[in-house]
């Protein structure tokens, strides 16, 4: 399996983060989710892929060519979609279309104008006249009619409507249909990932937590729960995001240190499980610092 996208011990420091040997894979034909919580480097990832900001080490390549030696090469064949609108206002949708031929030669105007038409997007329409879900959808024309075969995209869902959002997912899984073509993409939204992701890659607070297939995502890790006094210290040390309550308790286990669990009782964790007990943990620990 070609990898589309190769990221290596890539490293990236701010003034107070620091995103430190981040590492993963993005096969031909896939999708992958890019989760965490606010704050985690999915963005600075995302900005150091497209040489956006410059990595402080590590390696990317995409088609496997390096990203920043060859950037002009690689960014012809990657469809970059962010949170918020790049276009001008004022441009109409043949304004936008005569400065995307400028750039791309294999720039193809009947599939523009056809997804335009498809998207129910007016030709006429200026920028400014769309709503948040049909300028990402006009993004994604774009990316589509110059065909783009990796698509890398910064909360595309993000404050849009759950019909939009649909709409928008079944494009993106029609778009990796022939195999030639993949997506990375950040979100916070969890039933996104449960509907399109192949891959997850899981960064919190810098660090990388989990890469890999979806499957293996939810199946690396169980939710127990039991009483009290079945808490014992060598079990809690193995507790991710522990919950108590006057009764009883809840916890996230990894699948390897579920010997510890006993006989307790134990059920699968969904993604949302998953990202709330690791979040809940790091708080923890940073209280803990801070005592
Ligand atoms: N240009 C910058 N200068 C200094 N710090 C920065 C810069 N860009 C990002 N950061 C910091 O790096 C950290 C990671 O930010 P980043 O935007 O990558 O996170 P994120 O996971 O995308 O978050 P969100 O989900 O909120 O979009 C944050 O603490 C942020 O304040």
């Amino acid at each position: 399996m070609d990898s589309m996208l190769h990221v290596e011990a890539l490293e990236k420091s701010y003034a107070d983060f620091r995103l430190n040997n981040i590492s993963f894979d993005l096969p031909e034909g896939y999708i992958m989710g890019l989760i965490g919580p606010n704050g985690s480097g999915k963005t600075t990832t995302i900005k150091a892929i497209l040489n956006m900001t410059e990595r402080d080490g590590g390696k990317i390549t995409v088609f496997g060519k390096d990203n920043i030696a060859s950037e002009q090469e690689i960014k012809k064949d990657i469809g970059a979609v962010f949170d918020s609108s790049s276009f001008v206002d004022e441009w109409t949708m043949a304004d936008v279309e005569k400065a995307y031929t400028l750039f791309y030669p294999a720039w193809d105007s009947e599939k523009y104008w056809s997804l335009l038409s498809r998207f129910r997007i007016g030709k006429t329409k200026k920028v400014k006249e769309l709503s948040k879900g049909m300028q990402m959808k006009l993004m994604l024309a774009c990316a589509f009619s110059y065909d783009a075969r990796l698509l890398i995209l910064d909360e595309p869902t993000s404050g849009l409507d759950p019909v939009s959002r649909d709409e928008l997912l079944d494009i993106l899984c029609e778009y990796i249909e022939d195999g030639r073509r993949s997506v990375l993409f950040s979100t916070h939204i969890t039933p996104d990932l449960e509907k399109i992701a192949d891959y997850i890659t899981y960064i919190h607070l810098g660090q990388l937590i989990f890469t890999g297939t979806k499957e293996d995502f939810a199946d690396s890790f169980r939710v127990v729960r039991g009483d009290r006094k079945e808490l014992t210290p060598g079990l809690e040390a193995r507790l991710i995001g522990l919950r108590t309550f006057p009764t009883g308790f809840e916890a996230l286990i990894r699948k390897e240190d579920l010997a510890a669990a006993g006989r307790l009782e134990y059920v699968p964790a969904s993604i949302d499980d998953i990202v709330v007990f690791m979040s809940r943990q790091t708080d923890r620990n940073n209280q803990e610092e801070n005592i």
